[in-house]
Parts: structure tokens; C-alpha cells; sequence
């Protein structure tokens, strides 16, 4: 696809202990890879200093660990913060593209619900959600457990972190990959949206 149309895409994220981050950055490795993006991660505790770099993003992707089955708290400030910073502007962040990914230590771990929370968050923004849009990764004899994908979400990019690993090992590469791919899809799908704009305005 031609990377004539620019792109500003936002990863806004939590991380209590580093494994979430390291699945934001490989969301913002992805992006990146689609070629002519302007990538920025934006820990949730910097993000008072980011506010006009999200209104001004095509595309911003949201992460948070899942904690007791859902976003955590620090993720959820930054959620609720927003009702004054950006909905009660007037929509800022209507018709931007969006997407999400959680880490957690258990295979499932309750991330679906967290996945769901972004997604909500999402729609009450006006925002177009991008889904994983990979099969699942191992459901079967043959696959393994360094495939893409492989607790099968489709709503956004899981990964699992053991418990006992630091985030120099958790979460695994496969884990990593998944979230890379959502990022660059996230990439080409704004940079659809910004094109097709142009093309009708
Ligand atoms: C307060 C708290 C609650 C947690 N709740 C869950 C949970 O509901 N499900 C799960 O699988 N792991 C849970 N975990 C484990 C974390 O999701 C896991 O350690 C994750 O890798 C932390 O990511 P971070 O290093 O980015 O903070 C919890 C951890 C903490 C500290």
C-alpha cells in the first residue's frame, strides 16, 4: 500500500512491573514497520503531558495489564480522565481509529473482559475499534505454543506473562509478535481511513 498518507498513531498504556510495556512496544514496533507512522508510547502517568498529541493522533491504541479481571486502576484513571480531557470537548477523539491488547499472568486470566472494557472505552469516544484479525494460534495438534495468536483472541492482542519471569523474558516472542501484528494493522487500517477521506471530502 502506498505510505503517501502519513500517520500519528498514539500507544497509550499501563505497566505496573514491565510486561505490559513490553507488549506496548512491540504494538508500537508494528506500527512503525508499516512505514511512515509516527509512533508515540504514552505511559498513562506521562499522559497529562500528551493530551494534544491524542487529539491530534489518527490512531490510538489502548494497553493495560488485567488486574482482579480487569484494566487496572491506574489504566481506569486515565480511562475516567478522559471524560472531562477529551469527551466533554466535544468528542475528541470521534472517528479516530482504536484498538487494545492486556497482558496477564494466566492463560485467560479474565483478559477477554479487560479487551471488552478497551472496547467500550472505545465506543463511548465515538472510535472505530480494529479487531486482532489473526486466526487463533493453537487449537490443534499440530500447532504450538509459539504461534501467533495462541489464546485465540480475536478482539484485540493478548499476552500472558509468567508470573514468576521478569519482563526480560515475559511475555514470550510469540506474544510480542501478535501484538507487533496488531500494530501495524492498526497502521494500515488509519492510514485506509485518512486516504479514504481524502478521496471523498
Ligand atoms: C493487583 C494484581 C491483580 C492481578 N490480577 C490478575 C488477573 O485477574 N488475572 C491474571 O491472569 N493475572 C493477574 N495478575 C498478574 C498480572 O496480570 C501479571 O503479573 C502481568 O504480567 C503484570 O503486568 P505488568 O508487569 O505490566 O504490570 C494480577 C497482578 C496484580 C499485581
Amino acid at each position: 500500500m502506498s505510505h503517501d498518507f502519513p500517520i500519528r498513531l498514539a500507544v497509550v498504556y499501563h505497566s505496573g512491573y514491565g510486561h505490559t510495556a513490553r507488549q506496548a512496544q512491540a504494538v508500537a514496533r508494528g506500527a512503525d514497520a508499516a512505514g511512515n507512522v509516527e509512533v508515540t508510547l504514552v505511559p498513562v502517568d506521562e499522559v497529562d503531558q500528551h493530551w494534544d498529541l491524542l487529539a491530534q493522533a489518527d490512531a490510538i491504541v489502548f494497553g493495560a495489564p488485567t488486574y482482579m479481571g480487569s484494566a487496572s486502576a491506574q489504566f481506569k484513571v486515565f480511562m475516567d480522565a478522559t471524560s472531562r480531557t477529551v469527551f466533554a470537548k466535544g468528542g475528541l477523539w470521534h472517528d479516530k481509529v482504536a484498538a487494545g491488547f492486556t497482558n496477564s499472568a494466566a492463560r485467560s486470566g479474565d483478559k477477554l473482559h479487560t479487551l471488552q472494557q478497551l472496547a467500550v472505552f472505545a465506543a463511548q469516544h465515538g472510535m472505530h475499534w480494529v479487531n486482532l484479525g489473526l486466526p487463533p494460534g493453537h487449537n490443534n495438534s499440530k500447532s504450538t505454543e509459539d504461534m501467533v495468536n495462541r489464546h485465540g483472541f480475536f478482539l484485540g492482542a493478548a499476552a500472558q506473562s509468567n508470573a514468576d519471569e521478569g519482563p526480560d523474558v515475559a511475555p514470550p516472542p510469540a506474544d510480542l509478535l501478535t501484538a507487533e501484528h496488531l500494530g501495524r494493522r492498526v497502521a494500515m487500517v488509519a492510514r485506509q481511513l485518512v486516504a479514504g477521506r481524502a478521496a471523498v471530502s
